[in-house]
């Protein structure tokens, strides 16, 4: 549990509690259509849990959502919405403010974009040690270099007077994982971590989350559009499609067995997933339908599609006769 302690209302928590628990959450920009409709889902602690689904599909407002990075006009509604025992249906700005960093922080896609060009890395860090008025500069000097250490920044205390255009894409997305975990979070997320990155840093990143998780138990929601990411490093994954969770279970169920048409499709659709001696690389035809309206939202491009996935909505069932923890929202899925 993290020192947090803002104004939002706390809900008792102890070790076994969830870091982060949604129910029915919903997301809407503008209007009355759903970016984000009706999620439930939870990241254990030390859990890496993935999110994984189409551009479009809700991945980065759920993530926005748990941050307050959602902007003003956006309306959340839900039955439940708990980050780190603190109630974020009844956070304010304040509380969301005093609540990232200690009890959830995010690592960006681009970590060109993620620094000011204009300070040196040490002043960018110390500035983020705001809160901890308690500690000398000394101390926070200190500190910054132990979390450079941690994420395997060589010779760290020489990068406190160097500016971001110094390092590699690879090390600056180091310096922010560890910008991330500076403020000892509950929960890091990571949006699309490895994408700006080429195949080597990609894979150095990934080691060091496996190694974060070993060593420093944060729990870690990963998104990601990369189903290799998903598998190399999470234990669960929850599959998106138009603002909603369509398929869950273990990354090893999930993989061998999806149950989901569109977890299927999009399966299929991975190029490292297909058979050598393809020429073309299928395709999901259509588009991503706006959430909302009766019916399963991907009846309009499913192969086995049936008259009832046009009207009624699909149920949210456990698959069964697994060893594993694995449901999805699927007509030909339920019993
Ligand atoms: N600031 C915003 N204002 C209005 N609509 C938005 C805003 N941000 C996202 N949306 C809409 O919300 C829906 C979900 O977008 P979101 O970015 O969460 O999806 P995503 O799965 O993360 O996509 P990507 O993988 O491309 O980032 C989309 O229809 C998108 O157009």
């Amino acid at each position: 549990m993290s020192a947090a302690t803002g104004a939002a209302t706390s809900i008792s928590a102890d070790a076994v509690s969830p870091v982060l628990e949604m129910k029915g959450l919903s997301v809407c920009y503008s209007g009355l259509v759903p970016a984000v409709a009706g999620v439930d889902f939870k990241v254990n602690p030390g859990e890496v849990v993935g999110v994984i689904g189409e551009s479009g599909s809700g991945k980065s407002t759920l993530a926005h959502a748990v941050l307050g990075l959602l902007p003003k006009s956006a309306n959340v509604t839900g039955e439940r919405f708990v980050l780190d025992g603190h109630d974020m249906l009844t956070a304010g700005r304040d509380d969301y403010a005093a609540l990232r960093g200690p009890a959830a922080a995010m690592v960006f896609q681009n970590p060109m974009t993620a620094f000011s060009p204009l300070h040196t890395l040490g002043r960018q860090l110390t500035d983020l040690l705001w809160r901890d008025r308690h500690q000398s500069a000394a101390e926070k000097r200190e500190r910054i270099i132990a979390v450079l250490s941690q994420v395997g920044l060589p010779d760290p205390a020489s990068k406190l007077d160097a500016y971001p255009f110094q390092f590699s894409g690879g090390m600056l997305q180091r310096v922010a994982i560890a910008a991330a975990l500076l403020m000892r979070p509950s929960l890091l997320i990571a949006d699309e971590p490895t994408t700006a990155l080429d195949v080597t840093m990609e894979a150095q990143i990934l080691h060091l989350m496996r190694e974060l998780r070993k060593t420093s138990g944060v729990a870690i929601l990963m998104i990601s559009h990369h189903l290799g990411v998903i598998a190399e490093i999470c234990d669960r994954v929850a599959v998106m499609y138009a603002g909603r969770v369509v398929e869950e279970g273990t990354v090893r169920e999930i993989f061998a067995n999806p149950r989901h048409p569109y977890t299927r499709a999009l399966f299929a659709c991975e190029p490292a997933l297909i058979e050598s001696g393809v020429s073309r690389l299928p395709v999901i035809l259509g588009e991503v339908p706006r959430p909302g309206g009766c019916g399963c939202s991907f009846a309009g491009r499913c192969s086995l599609v049936e008259e009832r996935c046009h009207c009624d909505s699909p149920p949210w069932v456990g698959v069964a006769d697994r060893a594993e923890p694995h449901f999805s929202r699927c007509h030909r899925s339920a019993p």
